[in-house]
């Protein structure tokens, strides 16, 4: 048996008979000696479950009771296909007593069993109560509840992530609505700005210009060589909030937990990125926490040098199907790195492409509740920066995808300036700018519709076009209402409205999944259309009925699996995908490939 692109360790065992390993291992599971290399693996136990070669070299776990396989390149043990498996707890050495406790990978707390303090060194390391993970859980958020500041809650989290990994995805799993404004928009954009303050230890790795010429050495001091992600920032467009330097880390981060916690990207494949090439924002250069460099942006060739030789790093390092997502770039550079990079690596922009799909996904949702067609609307957009073009030019494409309409005629219907004379029907609002759709204009909305469709898309909260109270209130409670950043229930008259979150939170990491398991190795814009149409499919009556265009973020898991699924499926007959064949049931698959966050036992 062989395996390629073993994770490289060498270590030591815990005990006092210390010794080197040998330097080629894959973790999991009961041990094999193989023979034609020399090399210790640590193979799936092999009574229940076998790993086998795939075509292409990557192994694949599939247990042979169910017939169900997954696991994206999971030799880890920390997919669902395997979650009843005991494990040995290997990282780069076998992780016992003290520093157990210490790896937020593998340290479970009070939740150690019995056996499992006896035979990894933690008698005496723990108080003697054991308890269950569900009520870690349950304290965490009682916890978690206690802080009324949700940037306390924010730390508490992120805290949490720093020292129980499972325990962190299992919460967050577990309490997607309530936690999900906590880790993502609105609070990630208030860490951003404070970032610098509440920083304590570094998250993902930092590439500045200082490092150029050795951006590949850098990568390969991160400690996981089987990454699949990577969320990139140079944090020029920080949500809405504009150009914070390197405390835009805070949103690569958020956007992972998101891939792992709503897609099942197991965490060790994750990496975020931030590219520091300095800011232009005085306050921060002021600022004595600032953590990044004290310089004005680099522009120009100093900076394309920067990103090109980080683009071609990744790619020597991490091969050809790494999935690499820009997320808050500026617009004059975000437009030119996805055209530039397009063609040669698997590359998406989230603001650009996830926004534009999952607005799409909304829009189809409404068509499908209130009758009409696209091409029967007119729309108007508040903002002609990454979003609102990325937007537009879906809705173009899906239009003509179903009039057969030239592209170039389809665009007609769209506005991206302010045009009081179009009568729109939708009404977008990508401008990062709070409070631009005031009463006036939502009242015109609600005089030229009986349904005026308004997304208020910008984030976070601070910066959204209007809030639900407002287009419910001046609409009559006639909005069909969704916005960036999540806003509580409102009731109107008789009736309670719950606005939906139209974030491209719901398209990324199902996205990035379908990506994956299918060995994309190019987005193309049908992935996009696939993804909107798989995320409408899970709209219910009974959701629209409530005001949701949106299934609610509780099933996002489920959700993320069927667009996982329609997205490998055209990564598959467009020749796109190289993961052959195509599994049978690719929902099944998507599903058994995410990563769990139940405790495994530990031998
Ligand atoms: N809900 C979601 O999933 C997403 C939300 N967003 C949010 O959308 C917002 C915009 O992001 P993005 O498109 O990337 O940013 P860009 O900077 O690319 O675009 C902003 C656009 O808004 C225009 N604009 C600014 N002020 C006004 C105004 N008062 N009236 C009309 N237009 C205005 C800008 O024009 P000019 O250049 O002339 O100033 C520019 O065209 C942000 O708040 C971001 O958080 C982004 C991605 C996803
Ligand atoms: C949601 C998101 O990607 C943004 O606001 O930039
Ligand atoms: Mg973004």
């Amino acid at each position: 048996m062989r395996l390629n692109n073993p994770a490289s360790i060498s270590g030591s065992f815990p005990d006092k008979h210390r010794r080197i390993l040998p330097t080629r291992v894959v973790v999991a599971g009961s041990s094999n000696r193989d023979k034609s290399n020399g090399s210790l693996l640590m193979a799936t136990d092999e009574s229940t479950a076998t790993l086998k070669e795939m075509r292409d070299g990557y192994a694949e776990v599939v247990d042979p009771k169910s017939g169900v396989s997954g696991g994206v390149q999971d030799v880890y043990g920390e997919d669902t296909a395997t979650e009843d498996q005991p494990v040995t707890p290997w990282s780069v050495s076998v992780a016992s007593g003290y520093s157990l406790l210490r790896d937020p990978h593998h340290n479970k707390g009070l939740a150690f069993s019995e056996k499992e303090r006896n035979s990894h060194y933690l008698r005496g390391l723990l108080p003697p109560t054991v308890i269950s993970q569900e009520l870690q859980v349950k304290k965490m958020l009682h916890n978690i509840r206690q802080y009324q500041v949700p940037l306390q809650k924010y730390m508490a989290m992120m805290d949490l992530q720093e020292r129980n990994q499972k325990l962190f995805y299992k919460l967050l799993i577990d309490n997607v609505e309530e936690l999900l404004p906590i880790v993502y928009t609105p609070t990630v954009g208030e860490a951003c700005q404070k970032y610098g303050s509440i920083y304590s230890r570094p998250q993902g790795v930092f590439i500045s210009l200082k490092d150029k010429g050795k951006v590949l050495e850098v990568l390969r001091n991160w400690p996981e060589k089987n990454i699949q992600v990577i969320v990139v920032t140079d944090g020029e467009r920080i949500l809405g909030l504009g150009d914070l330097g390197c405390h835009g880390m805070g949103i690569p981060v958020g956007k992972l937990s998101l891939y792992t916690a709503l897609g099942g990207i197991r965490p060790s494949a994750c990496l975020p990125v931030t590219i520091d090439v300095g800011t232009n924002n005085e306050k921060l250069l002021d600022d004595e926490f600032y953590i990044g460099l004290r310089q004005k942006r680099a522009i120009g060739q100093e900076y394309a040098e920067l990103l090109h030789e980080f683009m071609t790093a990744v790619k020597q390092n991490y091969g050809e199907r790494i999935l690499i997502q820009f997320e808050d770039f500026a617009n004059h550079n975000a437009f030119d790195l996805l055209e530039k990079y397009g063609t040669t690596h698997l590359v998406f922009n989230d603001d650009i492409q996830g926004t534009a799909s999952v607005v799409l996904a909304g829009l189809i949702s409404a068509m499908k509740f209130l009758g009409g067609s696209l091409a029967d609307q007119r729309f108007l957009f508040l903002g002609a920066g990454e979003a609102g073009t990325g937007i537009a030019e879906l809705i173009a494409l899906e239009i003509s995808k179903q009039t057969n309409m030239p592209l170039e005629e389809t665009r007609k219907k769209i506005w991206l300036v302010d045009s009081k004379a179009i009568k729109p029907t939708i009404l977008i609002g990508t401008s990062g700018q709070g409070r631009t759709f005031t009463k006036e204009v939502v009242e015109a909305m609600a005089s030229l519709n009986e349904k005026p469709i308004i997304f208020s898309l910008s984030n976070p909260t601070s910066q959204s076009e209007c809030t639900a109270e407002e287009a419910y209130t001046w609409s009559q409670g006639r909005a069909i209402f969704a916005s960036g950043s999540p806003f509580d229930p409102f009731e109107y008259g008789d009736n309670v409205f719950v606005p939906g979150q139209a974030n491209n939170a719901y398209i990324f990491p199902g996205l990035g999944l379908g990506l994956i398991m299918s060995g994309a190795i190019r987005v193309h814009d049908d992935m996009l259309l696939a993804a909107a149409e798989a995320l409408a499919g899970q709209v219910t009556q009974e959701n629209f009925d409530k005001g949701l265009l949106y299934p609610p973020f509780k099933n996002i898991r489920k959700i993320s699996a069927h667009i996982a699924a329609e997205v490998a499926a055209k990564a598959y007959e467009l020749g796109l995908a190289t993961r052959l064949p195509p599994p049978k049931d690719l929902v099944k698959y998507a599903e058994s490939c995410m990563y769990s966050p139940a405790y495994r036992t530990y031998r």
